[in-house]
């Protein structure tokens, strides 16, 4: 680890245990000092005060890989365009988040470090303005979407389809950000349910969340006519161009969603390569999406859909158990890829598990964690 890293690197420790102060003293002086910064944030700031945290934290732990590092920012400031960022705003934010640190890191503070911080944030701000400046040469900065379809399928999870006002170009196994009429400026992240359609159409599978503004409103407010606002497509969880390796997908709840548009992906290629989805809920009746899963499963001798359920089997025909259990209990799997997707602690978990059954981590997919406890 470089010098500079390790400076960052202490600073972040030690402000980790008043990381919620932190982040509030940064906003309240950057709104003071700022105030035309203001309206690129939303009403409430709860969300997004956890969010600046942990882009710090990933950015940290990246530090010493400069091409991952590179990719993150450049995401990042290609994502930022549909909140209005300017290069002008670089400088401010980074005053405020030195001062910040400063109060917030008193023993780790010093020149040395603040000169680390200074260097790290310049570069790393320059690779945000130069990626969203590309972005701007061949794409919107958010696209208008109407919702074409709304189909409640449980009392909390609905199926909406929307089409865009341009083409919307992503690859299966990719997820987007959508903000609704009804919470300006609240972006959540929702995966593509489908692969690219020649309709241009998008499909997401939403659940609402106890107390998620954004995804209650899409459950239970979105109707067909409304229209949403997208950002660009990000996210690796995509297939490899050329790989011909079985796919071993495990899809919790409405972590099925980008499982089903790989599934549509490997079929449009045209490759006989294995596929074993192991789609995991709580009780039948949270497989919302059984029936076309079941369907797909018919039409495709290479293909081979289990749904697992935990508790409360009834009228359909499960696997019995927990996920992890059941994935284990078939096999083997260390020829194949593995792709996860489902709530945080399926992730954790589901690494382990498929490292456990021998497939290397660098063959497991996943969307980065701290994406996913964004999606209330
Ligand atoms: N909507 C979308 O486009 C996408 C959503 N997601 C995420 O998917 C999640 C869906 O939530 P929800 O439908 O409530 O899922 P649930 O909490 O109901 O879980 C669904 C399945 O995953 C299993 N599971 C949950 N936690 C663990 C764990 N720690 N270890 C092992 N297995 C576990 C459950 O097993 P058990 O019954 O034993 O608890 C169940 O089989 C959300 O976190 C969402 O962010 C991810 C990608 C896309």
């Amino acid at each position: 680890m470089t010098r500079e890293a390790e400076l960052i690197r202490r600073t972040l420790e030690e402000v980790e245990g008043s990381a919620d102060s932190a982040t509030a003293y940064f906003y309240a002086l950057l709104f003071v000092q700022y105030p035309q910064v203001r309206e690129l944030f939303p009403a409430a700031m709860d969300v997004q005060r956890d969010r600046l945290f942990r882009s710090l934290l990933t950015a940290a732990r990246m530090f010493d890989d400069g091409p991952a590092l590179q990719a993150h920012f450049a995401a990042l400031g290609r994502g930022h365009r549909k909140y209005g960022t300017l290069p002008t705003h670089y400088p401010a934010v980074g005053e405020c988040l030195m001062r910040a640190l400063e109060r917030y890191a008193p023993r780790s503070w010093g020149p040395e470090t603040e000169s680390a911080w200074v260097k790290a944030y310049t570069a790393l701000s320059q690779v945000m303005i130069d990626a969203a400046a590309e972005d701007e040469r061949h794409a919107p900065a958010w696209w208008r979407a109407q919702v074409v379809t709304h189909e409640q399928r449980t009392p909390d999870i609905a199926v909406l389809t929307v089409r865009p006002d341009a083409p919307y170009p992503f690859r299966a196994g990719q997820y987007t950000s959508i903000e609704t009429p009804w919470w300006p400026r609240v972006w959540r992240h929702y995966s593509f349910a489908s692969a690219p359609r020649p309709d241009g159409l998008l499909v997401f599978h939403v659940k609402a969340v106890p107390a998620g503004w954004v995804s209650t409103a899409l459950v239970h407010k979105a109707r067909p006519g409304d229209v949403l606002r997208l950002g660009p497509p990000a996210g690796s969880m995509t297939l490899d161009d050329g790989g011909d390796s079985g796919l071993l997908c495990l899809g919790g709840g409405t972590g099925i969603a980008p499982i089903k548009a790989l599934v549509e992906d490997v079929a449009k290629r045209g490759a006989s390569r294995p596929v074993e989805v192991f789609y995991g809920a709580r009780t039948d009746l949270d497989l919302y999406d059984l029936d076309p899963l079941l369907r797909l499963d018919r039409s495709y001798p290479w293909l081979s859909v289990r749904p697992v359920v935990a508790a409360g089997r009834g009228s359909v025909p499960s696997v019995p158990g927990e996920l992890l259990d059941a994935v284990r209990r078939y096999g083997p799997w260390a020829a194949y890829d593995g792709y996860l997707s489902g709530p945080p602690g399926l992730i954790r978990s589901g690494v382990a598990a498929l490292v456990g059954a021998g497939i290397p981590a660098h063959r497991i997919r996943h969307d980065a964690l701290e994406e996913l406890v964004n999606r209330p």
